[in-house]
């Protein structure tokens, strides 16, 4: 609490929730393990103007205490991290945040349930693509990432087809990944590939 609040803490100005004027903009980064989402999402923080948060779900997973986690629990308790974070994402989107989340659409039951969550026209879905030889030569010189997830990630993060721009990290380096993303903004295509899947995919939520 500031020393102004606490001077007058019955001052009905302090009661009042400030007024948000518009929903945040939202770059959705989808891409597997090790395609450079975080590199991209540093890039954009220091070249897009105004404020913007990067917004990866590995801060979600990272908050999460040490208890050991049962082998059959994993998936529900690695599916209800990933739920919370949708809402997360959306309450600071509705409250006129501006968002780069990184993240990895690898069922299509996110999609589905960010689809029914985020506000589509302002919302922009990058697929961050990278071949697998290098997304494996990358994982392997990490150390840090599970042998393999890359690969299993694979096939799965990009099934749902459309995006509303595609970045190869094999050949782009995150600044220009960044700037192509910035421009992308500027055009404002409309409609947005989440608008064109909310014609078309069942919403939930
Ligand atoms: N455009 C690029 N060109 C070359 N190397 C890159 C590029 N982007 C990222 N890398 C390298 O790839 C590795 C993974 O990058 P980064 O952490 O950004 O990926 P990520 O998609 O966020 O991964 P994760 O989801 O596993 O956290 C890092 O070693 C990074 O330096």
């Amino acid at each position: 609490m500031t020393a102004a609040a606490a001077a007058v803490p019955d001052d009905p100005e302090y009661a009042r929730i400030p007024d948000t004027p518009a929903k945040g903009t939202v770059i959705l980064l989808n891409g597997t393990s090790s395609s450079g989402k975080s590199s991209i999402a540093r890039a954009l923080l220091d070249t897009l103007d105004g404020t913007w948060f990067h917004v990866p779900v590995d801060a979600f997973h990272s908050m999460r205490g040490g208890t050991p986690i049962a082998d059959e629990d994993l998936q529900a308790e690695i599916d209800r991290t990933a739920k919370g974070f949708h809402r997360a994402v959306a309450g600071m989107a509705a409250a006129g945040n501006n968002l780069v989340v990184d993240h990895s659409l690898t069922r299509r039951w996110r999609l589905l349930d960010l689809l029914g969550l985020l506000e589509p026209r302002n919302t922009f879905l990058v697929a961050v693509r990278c071949p697998l030889p290098e997304l494996e030569r990358r994982e392997k010189a990490r150390g840090d990432r599970q042998p393999g997830l890359a690969a299993l990630q694979y096939g799965q993060v990009h099934a749902h087809g459309t995006h509303d721009l595609d970045v190869d990290t094999s050949v782009l380096s995150p600044q220009e990944c960044a700037l192509r993303i910035r421009d992308l903004l500027r055009r404002r295509p409309s409609p947005t590939a989440f608008e064109r899947f909310r014609r078309t995919a069942p919403v939930t939520g």
